[in-house]
């Protein structure tokens, strides 16, 4: 078992466009690992905090002291992918209020130079995931996927689809895939990528045979690359309705992530706590990434800073989060073998549901599909070791995170159901802990012709030699349509543009793409645009057009919801 503290580094940006027309002054200063942060309201307060990296990326390349994407993934990317390579589990997540740099850091852009860490980590990897609430990578699943409790298995991601890949293109095919579907579902849904948290789970797999011994052995990590919503989200922006909902949602696990951060921290410095105080079930991010916090996983984590003296508050905050975050520490182990022991130890609890059944004098049910999920309700998660004590008691049943106590006839025969689901469910678990490669090839194939034609159904081409995707909303927008960024923080976004018209507020812009060469447009409208920053007035949309044939992207700083 390996002890090893989470590391922890700071990221600070360039300005941006906002913030320079504000005139902002730059409230950061860092020497080697030491970040500076000066209140300009008061003079002499200005406040240190040393991490393991403190990077400069305010400047450009010209200036010795800056930081690159590519020293950003020299340093934790490929430290985390060596832990990986040993066999231990590995987490980087990135934290920050919206704006601040974390998509970049995470995800970086396609030029060169620009790649953030999650494109340049996976080269080696076998098996990709989804993000935590919606399967992005299957269009067959159907809303938000729900984070069940497995007595064995802890938290995991029903139905979430495991992709087998063979080289590094089906990999980056697979990650472009899953931004765009985000995309999508953002644009569906009216909202922006910063209101959603993004994990992209790789289960990385290593096979040895040994020589000497004739023994086959097996190393399984599970890398996890996460980018966060923004941590201002819920607070700053004026949100209602839905948009106000899924604010809360957010602010409750950045909340509780705080939370977790700040008892694993005092656990360390309070030897006589224990793990039990520490708040991991108080929301789904914390419950997925638990074994990242604390337990059998090397952790890194980035901050995200804005330079600007009108984010100094939140800027601030971040600097504190991050300073507790280094005093977590966490245990992890080399997970040698993991399969055969799971496999093993499934096996044996699915034999004792049974039997329990049987001593009832009930057999199982044939399968239903629906009414156990729908009996099952809401989730309520449960630690492992209480679903195992839970399993102990007699005429209780475990639906998998859900338990219901017996008191009754009928509710015993309505809870067999349940039973039946969870046994189905382990026994799901089994068949595809024992998916022999080629399986796992097929079906990947499978989905990814399904998830072309969905997408292309939803709005998504992708162009034939396999580069730019372009996204359009039929109900929202028939032309233009925002593909990655945060409208209402970012002056620079990318749109794919659908032949048509479009109308700007009261003004109406044509564009059309057959055979003609549109330049650039301006038009001028007003919008409020209430940012980590304030209320900002826009005026100017800018839309420049760069063609590739037949796809467009442009640069609009415009909201989603402006376009009629
Ligand atoms: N180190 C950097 N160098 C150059 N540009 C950067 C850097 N960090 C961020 N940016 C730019 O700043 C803008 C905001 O960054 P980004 O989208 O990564 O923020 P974020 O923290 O992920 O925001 P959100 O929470 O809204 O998703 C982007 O246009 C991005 O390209």
């Amino acid at each position: 078992m390996a002890s090893a503290s989470v590391k922890v580094a700071v990221r600070v940006r360039p300005f941006n466009t906002r913030e320079t027309s504000r005139g902002a002054k730059c409230v950061i200063q860092m020497q080697e690992k030491s970040t500076c942060i000066y209140n300009l309201k008061q003079p002499k307060d200005a406040k240190n905090f040393t991490f393991d990296y403190s990077y400069w990326s305010h400047t450009s390349s010209e200036d010795p002291s800056f930081a690159t994407q590519r020293q950003v993934y020299l340093d934790i990317g490929e430290e985390m992918l060596l832990h990986a390579f040993e066999g231990y589990n590995v987490c980087i997540f990135a934290y920050g209020q919206t704006g601040a740099g974390k998509s970049y850091t995470m995800m970086g852009k396609q030029e060169p130079g620009q790649q953030g860490i999650i494109p340049q980590v996976p080269k080696f990897i076998r098996v990709v995931k989804g993000d935590i609430s919606r399967n992005l990578l299957n269009p067959k699943s159907k809303g938000p996927l729900r984070v069940r409790e497995h007595p064995i298995m802890g938290p995991y991601v029903e139905d979430l689809s495991k992709m087998a890949v063979t080289s590094y293109s089906d990999i980056a095919d697979l990650m472009d895939c899953g931004n765009k579907a985000r995309t999508v579902a953002a644009t569906n849904m009216n909202e922006t990528s910063s209101r959603s948290h993004a994990v992209f789970t790789i289960v990385f797999t290593q096979h040895r045979h040994d020589q000497m011994t004739n023994l086959d052995t097996e190393k399984v990590s599970k890398i996890s690359l996460v980018d966060l919503a923004g941590s201002e989200r819920a607070d700053s922006t004026g949100a209602k309705g839905m948009r106000l909902k899924e604010g809360a949602n957010i602010n409750k696990s950045l909340t509780t992530l705080g939370k977790v951060i700040s008892a694993l921290a005092e656990m360390q410095s309070n030897k006589k706590r224990k793990s039990d105080f520490i708040p991991y079930r108080d929301s789904v991010l914390t419950w997925l990434l638990r074994e990242n916090l604390g337990g059998n996983s090397r952790t890194a984590m980035i901050a995200a800073l804005s330079p600007a003296d009108i984010n100094y508050e939140e800027t601030l905050s971040t600097l504190r989060y991050a300073d507790r975050a280094k005093q977590i520490r966490c245990n992890a182990v080399i997970n040698e073998d993991p399969n055969a022991r799971l496999v093993r130890e499934l096996k044996e609890e699915v034999n004792r549901l049974k039997e329990l059944l049987l001593a009832q004098g009930l057999s199982l049910p044939s399968p239903t599909h629906d009414a156990p999920m729908e009996e099952a309700g809401p989730l309520a998660l449960i630690s492992k070791e209480e679903a195992v004590e839970r399993l102990k008691v007699p005429f209780s049943v475990i639906g998998c995170g859900h338990v219901w106590y017996v008191n009754g006839l009928n509710t015993l025969l309505s809870s067999v159901f349940c039973w039946n689901f969870c046994t189905q469910e382990t026994e799901k678990i089994i068949d595809e802990l024992n998916e022999t490669w080629e399986d796992k090839l097929r079906k990947t194939e499978a989905i990814r012709q399904e998830r072309e034609s969905l997408l292309a159904e939803m709005g998504v081409s992708i162009r034939e030699d396999g580069g730019t995707v372009g996204v359009f909303s039929p109900k929202k927008s028939p032309h233009l349509v925002n593909l990655n960024e945060d409208p209402l923080m970012s002056e620079c976004l990318l749109y794919y543009v659908k032949e048509g018209q479009t109308r700007v507020g009261q003004k109406e812009v044509d564009i059309r793409l057959s055979g003609q060469f549109i330049k650039e447009l301006h038009c001028v409208f007003r919008s409020q645009v209430n940012s980590a920053g304030g209320g900002t007035a826009l005026e100017r949309i800018y839309v420049s057009a760069h063609i590739h044939d037949c796809t467009f992207h442009l640069l609009i700083p415009l909201a989603l919801s402006q376009w009629r």
